[in-house]
C-alpha cells in the first residue's frame, strides 16, 4: 500500500481546487483499462447535452446494478471518455432501473473467485473510486433507488447528491451487517460528507438512512418528493 495524491481540479470546468491525500494501492491507468473486456451489451447508458455540456450516466444492469467487474470498467472507461470531452462541465449519475440506485458491489465476484481475478475486481473498485473523486467535471449523484454499501460509496464520491423520497429507499455503509468492515477509504469517504461521529455510528451499526434522515445529518443539500428523480 502507497500513498497516492488525487487533484480534483485545476481546469474551468471546476472553480473549486482540492487536493487531498489517500492511502491506496498504485492506481490502475487507461491502459489497464483497454486491457479488461466490457461485456458486450452496455450497462449504463450515456447522454451528452452538448447545449448544457451536462452528460446523464444511466445505470442499467438489472436486477440491480450491482458493481460488477464489467460494470467497473465500463463506468470507467465511459466516464474517462467524457472526461476528455472539452465540451462536458458536469455529470450525473444515476438509475434507469426502479427502485434501485446500485446494490454495491457484485457479491458474485467476492464469491470463489481466484485471487487474481479478486484482485482485478478489487483493482476496478478503487479505479471507479480514483476516476469518479478525481475527476475535473463537476459530479451529481441523483440517487433514485436503494443505495447500499458501494452503492453509497459511489454516491458520496460524487460532489453533490440529491436523493429520492421515498420510505423503501435506503442509503449507507452497511457492509457491517453483511460481517464486512468497510475499507478505510470507504469510511473516509464518508467522513467527508458527513463527519467523523456520524459515520462511526453508521459503520458501527451498518446503518441505512432515508432520505429525510440523510438530510438532517448533512448528506446533502436537498431531496426530491417525486419517487424517480
Ligand atoms: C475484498 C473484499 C472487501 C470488501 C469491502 C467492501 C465491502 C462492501 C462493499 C459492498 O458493496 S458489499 C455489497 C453490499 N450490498 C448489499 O448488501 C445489498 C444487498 N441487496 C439488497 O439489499 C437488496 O437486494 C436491494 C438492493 C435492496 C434490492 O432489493 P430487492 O428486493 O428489490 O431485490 P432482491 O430480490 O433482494 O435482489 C434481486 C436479485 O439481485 C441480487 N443481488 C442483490 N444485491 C446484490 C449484490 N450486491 N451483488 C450481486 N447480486 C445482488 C439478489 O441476489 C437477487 O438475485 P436473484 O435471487 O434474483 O438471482
Amino acid at each position: 500500500m502507497g500513498f497516492g495524491t488525487v487533484s480534483r481540479g485545476g481546469s474551468s470546468r471546476w472553480p473549486d481546487q482540492r487536493l487531498c491525500t489517500v492511502e491506496m494501492g498504485p492506481p490502475c491507468h487507461t491502459s489497464c483499462l483497454s486491457r479488461r473486456k466490457s461485456s458486450s451489451s452496455p450497462k449504463i447508458k450515456v447522454d451528452l447535452d452538448s447545449s448544457t455540456g451536462i452528460a446523464v450516466m444511466k445505470f442499467q444492469s438489472p436486477p440491480v446494478n450491482s458493481l460488477s467487474l464489467d460494470f467497473l470498467t465500463e463506468f470507467c472507461i465511459s466516464l474517462e471518455k467524457l472526461e476528455m470531452d472539452r465540451s462536458c462541465r458536469g455529470v450525473v449519475v444515476t438509475s434507469a432501473l426502479p427502485k434501485i440506485f446500485s446494490a454495491g458491489l457484485d457479491i458474485m465476484e467476492m464469491y470463489g473467485k481466484s485471487p487474481e481475478r479478486c484482485g482485478e475486481f478489487w483493482k476496478a473498485v478503487q479505479e471507479m473510486w480514483l476516476k469518479l473523486y478525481g475527476s475535473n467535471m463537476v459530479t451529481i449523484a441523483a440517487i433514485n433507488g436503494s443505495s447500499p454499501a458501494g452503492g453509497c460509496l459511489m454516491a458520496l464520491t460524487c460532489d453533490y447528491r440529491i436523493m429520492a423520497e421515498n420510505p423503501r429507499y435506503g442509503i449507507g455503509l452497511n457492509e457491517t451487517q453483511l460481517g464486512i468492515v468497510a475499507p478505510f477509504w470507504f469510511k473516509d469517504t464518508m467522513v467527508n460528507t458527513v463527519g467523523h461521529r456520524t459515520t462511526e455510528l453508521a459503520l458501527e451499526l451498518g446503518l441505512l438512512y432515508s432520505a429525510p434522515d440523510a438530510l438532517r445529518l448533512a448528506w446533502w443539500t436537498s431531496w426530491c418528493r417525486r419517487t424517480r428523480c
